[in-house]
């Protein structure tokens, strides 16, 4: 008989990370495209000692009476229900660092897009609407360059963007975090501020936090009522750090001028969002970590903390539940 750990995975992973998880596992795989079903997974997590998938919650808890770790590959783990992994004493590890630049890459790629209307035009050219005699000036953009960026929640993702945004495009930038942070001060000639300054003077704005209690809903009604009417909304967040219906309104009211979005309430969103039909909006399928090398890291740190964790080793612990590990 095995003594290895058994290691339920939820998803599809590359070979190599396949292999390496079976030196150190006795694995069950899910090799076909999409998840591994809900109820199947019920079923087969109930001798696992760890699991590396999605959503872990008090149902999926209740039916995994030898857990002991929970690993996801992404770094949000707001599909972690804390709580109850802390009362089943289940340690959650996620994959920090190792995204953060493919995300801000797609950042910039959605602010560039929004302000420079890329999305937009493309589909004005492709459907014939480029013709003589435009004077052009319904064409017209908000420069990135030289303008004021906010970003909020100034993480590691935070300070990707920032580098990008200051030393790309010469943008001046102004940030809102739990707490100031001097090296962003100095590195970025930045300004911390309050939320609601921040959302005044910005002429991007980017959520960039968590998923928490906290965090959700950050940027609603009133919040939009501060930004400049040129304002280009950006969130790759998590849709609930924003109130959805409170931006649609926005837009459709003209209280900011565009939106660039990696992530919604729903997801898919469904194809009658409004959001979905506004030019001024660009929408994206969640796919801020989404290339092929960041996605190979990612599976690897995961698999990686999975076994460490396992094993008493070094990991990417959450935060919130690094106590339940001993020294
Ligand atoms: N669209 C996508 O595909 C991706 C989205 N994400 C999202 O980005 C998030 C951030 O990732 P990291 O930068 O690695 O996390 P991080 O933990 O390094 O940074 C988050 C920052 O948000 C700040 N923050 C937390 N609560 C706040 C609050 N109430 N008000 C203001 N600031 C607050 C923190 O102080 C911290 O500086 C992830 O949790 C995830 O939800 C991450 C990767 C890909
Ligand atoms: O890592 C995350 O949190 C994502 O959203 C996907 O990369």
């Amino acid at each position: 008989m095995s003594t290895k750990p058994k290691i339920l995975v939820t998803h599809k992973l590359p070979e190599t990370v396949q292999d390496y998880l079976n030196l150190h596992g006795d694995c069950t795989f899910w090799n076909q495209e999409g998840s591994m079903p809900r109820s199947v997974i019920l079923d087969k997590v109930s001798d696992a000692e760890g699991i590396l998938g999605g959503t872990i919650d008090e149902e999926l808890l209740s039916c995994a009476p030898r857990l002991r770790v929970a690993s996801t590959s992404s770094v949000g783990y707001n599909h972690f229900d804390l709580d109850a992994m802390r009362s089943h004493g289940v340690i959650g590890t996620h994959t920090p660092y190792v995204l953060d630049s493919t995300v801000a890459d797609l950042v910039l790629a959605l602010m560039l897009s929004a302000g420079r209307r890329i999305a937009e035009l493309d589909a004005y050219v492709k459907q014939g609407k480029w013709q003589k005699g435009t004077s052009g000036t319904e064409l017209f953009g908000v420069d990135v360059h030289h303008s004021t960026l906010g970003i909020i929640g100034m993480g590691r993702i935070g300070e990707a963007i920032a580098k990008r945004a200051v030393f790309g495009f010469d943008m001046n930038l102004l940030y809102h975090s739990r707490r100031p942070k001097k090296e962003v001060d100095e590195r970025f000639h930045a300004r911390f501020c309050e939320l609601d300054e921040l959302l005044c003077e910005s002429d991007y704005i980017v959520v960039m936090t968590p998923l928490t209690p906290e965090t959700k809903h950050l940027i609603g009604e009133e919040q939009f009522n501060l930004m400049k009417s040129s304002a280009i909304f950006i969130n790759a967040s998590r849709g609930a750090t924003v109130d959805e219906q409170a931006l649609i309104k926005a837009l459709q009211q003209g209280k900011i001028r565009g939106a660039g979005l990696d992530v919604f309430d729903i997801e898919p969103t469904p194809v009658d969002n409004p959001l979905l039909s506004m030019p001024n909006v660009v929408t994206l399928p969640h796919i801020g970590s989404a290339t092929a090398r960041t996605r190979n890291d990612m599976a690897e740190l995961a698999a990686r903390n999975l076994v460490e964790a396992l094993n008493g080793g070094q990991a990417y612990i959450v935060q919130e539940l690094k106590d339940l590990v001993p020294n």
